[in-house]
């Protein structure tokens, strides 16, 4: 096959731009690994006189991302401009309906689309691609279509977010509060457009519902992912989890139960000398298990012009080669319909509160964690001043239920200064 595959790339930011460069900078290893050329023939974004820093010329322009998906002179439409609706959600479903397969990077509207997409696209006997949509360069969605399609996927972990291990990493390395980093990690144009996206733990949930789904074979909805930002985690609970031997982690875990499956993206601990313990900076890891594999770890940059284009480009070649691998790994009519966990499996948890420094105190906070069911592992109390006293607890493992009601009951031993801080430990 020498035909040329014929691209059409709409959005040339980051991404675009990105995966413009390589395709200029590497044609030829790119067309000798393909086996044919990839050549771009067509490009859309909102403005067409800004400078973008890479040559733009021998390219058609269309203003309308629809009109370049509907082209007749392109094979794959390659949609890099965001948003889970708009002219994301119109351009993909043209370039589907007018029979091209689509690579994009969209995590967002795929987690909430991605199903109804896929249909349309198997309709239409095409597929979507989106190495470069969870974690950036890591090729997580191949490593799960491909090298680990012989396994049965039993969990998913990871950090998917950078900018959120960015802030808490730097939290803990600069000991500075949530706020202070927050400003920093703007100021390095590492946040989103919307920094809730970031921050709230929805970015990160966007991923996981995408790798959940390919791994497990399911229908996998956005709104199955339990959700908890990071802007509650305080400098404090870095500096007294770390005391503890942990490091707090924006972490994405998935997994199937004899009760359903258990999708959340919170705050937690896990381990400080684990891999995603070790986890610095701005850098993703994904940990996948597998029935006759057991744990793999895929560790890399997780966005940037570079790592983001690079995994675009691995779509692209593929569909360069005749390689048509279905949206999400496998048909979508052969995809499982879900029951989600009505709770978490017990875990250990991380419990910091103040007391007043009065015999008794730490008595009856034990108390209240017996009556509850939830039994003490480990315990520290810390640089008490005359009045009060900071109390750490790990606990044995628990259920959520018993360590709600013993959160509940602390409030009526009369001893508790302030809210009570409770985080899940992962076993990682
Ligand atoms: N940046 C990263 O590291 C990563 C990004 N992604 C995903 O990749 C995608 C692109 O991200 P990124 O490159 O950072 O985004 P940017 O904001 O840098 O670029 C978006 C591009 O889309 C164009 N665009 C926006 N709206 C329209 C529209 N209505 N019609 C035509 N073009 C439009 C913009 O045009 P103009 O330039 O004229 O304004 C711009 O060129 C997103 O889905 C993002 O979530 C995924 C992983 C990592
Ligand atoms: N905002 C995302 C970009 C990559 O998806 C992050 O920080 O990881």
């Amino acid at each position: 096959m020498t035909e040329p595959l014929r691209l059409g790339i709409a959005g040339l930011g980051t991404v675009g731009v990105g995966v413009v460069r390589i395709l200029r900078r590497n044609a030829e290893m790119i067309a000798a690994r393909a086996g044919r050329p990839v050549e771009i023939v067509a490009v859309s974004a909102r403005e067409r006189a800004r400078d973008r820093g890479v040559a733009l010329t021998g390219y058609d322009w269309e203003d309308d991302a629809v009109a370049l998906a509907r082209r007749d002179d392109i094979d794959v439409y390659v949609e890099l401009m965001g948003g889970s609706d708009g002219p994301a959600k119109a351009s993909v479903e043209a370039a589907l309906d007018s029979g091209k397969d689509v690579v994009t990077a969209n995590k967002a509207l795929l987690a909430i689309h991605g199903l109804d997409l896929a249909g349309r696209a198997e309709a239409a006997g095409r597929t979507i691609r989106f190495e470069a949509a969870v974690a950036g360069g890591i090729p997580v969605m191949k490593a799960l279509t491909e090298g680990l399609a012989g396994n049965e996927i039993t969990r998913i972990m990871g950090v998917m977010n950078g900018t959120c291990n960015y802030i808490l990493t730097r939290m803990e390395s600069a000991g500075l509060p949530y706020e202070a980093v927050f400003e920093e990690a703007n100021a390095l144009g590492y946040l989103e457009a919307d920094p809730t996206l970031d921050v709230g733990g929805i970015d990160a949930a966007h991923k996981l519902t995408l790798l959940a789904a390919v791994g497990f074979g399911a229908r996998v909805p956005f709104e199955a992912v339990q959700i908890e930002g990071i802007e509650r985690v305080s400098i404090e609970d870095i500096e007294a989890a770390a005391r503890m031997g942990y490091r707090v982690k924006l972490l994405g875990v998935a997994q199937m139960t004899g009760r359903g499956l258990e999708a959340r993206m919170s705050p937690c601990l896990v381990p400080a000398n684990s891999p995603l313990g070790e986890l610095d900076g701005a850098t993703n890891m994904v940990v996948l298990e597998g029935d006759a594999v057991g744990q793999i770890v895929l560790q890399g940059a997780g966005a940037g012009e570079g790592p983001t284009a690079s995994a675009v480009l691995s779509d692209i070649v593929d569909l360069a080669r005749g390689l048509r691998v279905p949206t999400y790994g496998a048909p979508t009519k052969s995809l499982g319909e879900l029951r989600t966990a009505a709770a978490a499996s017990p875990a250990p948890y991380y419990l910091r509160m103040r007391l007043e420094d009065r015999p008794g105190a730490l008595a009856r906070i034990a108390t209240a964690l017996g009556e509850c069911g939830v039994s003490i592992d480990r315990m520290r109390q810390t640089g008490h001043d005359d009045i009060s006293a900071p109390v750490l607890i790990v606990t044995h493992k628990a259920s959520a239920a018993d360590l709600q009601a013993a959160l509940e009951a602390f409030k009526s031993t009369g001893v508790l200064i302030g809210e009570p801080v409770a985080l899940r430990i992962e076993d990682v």
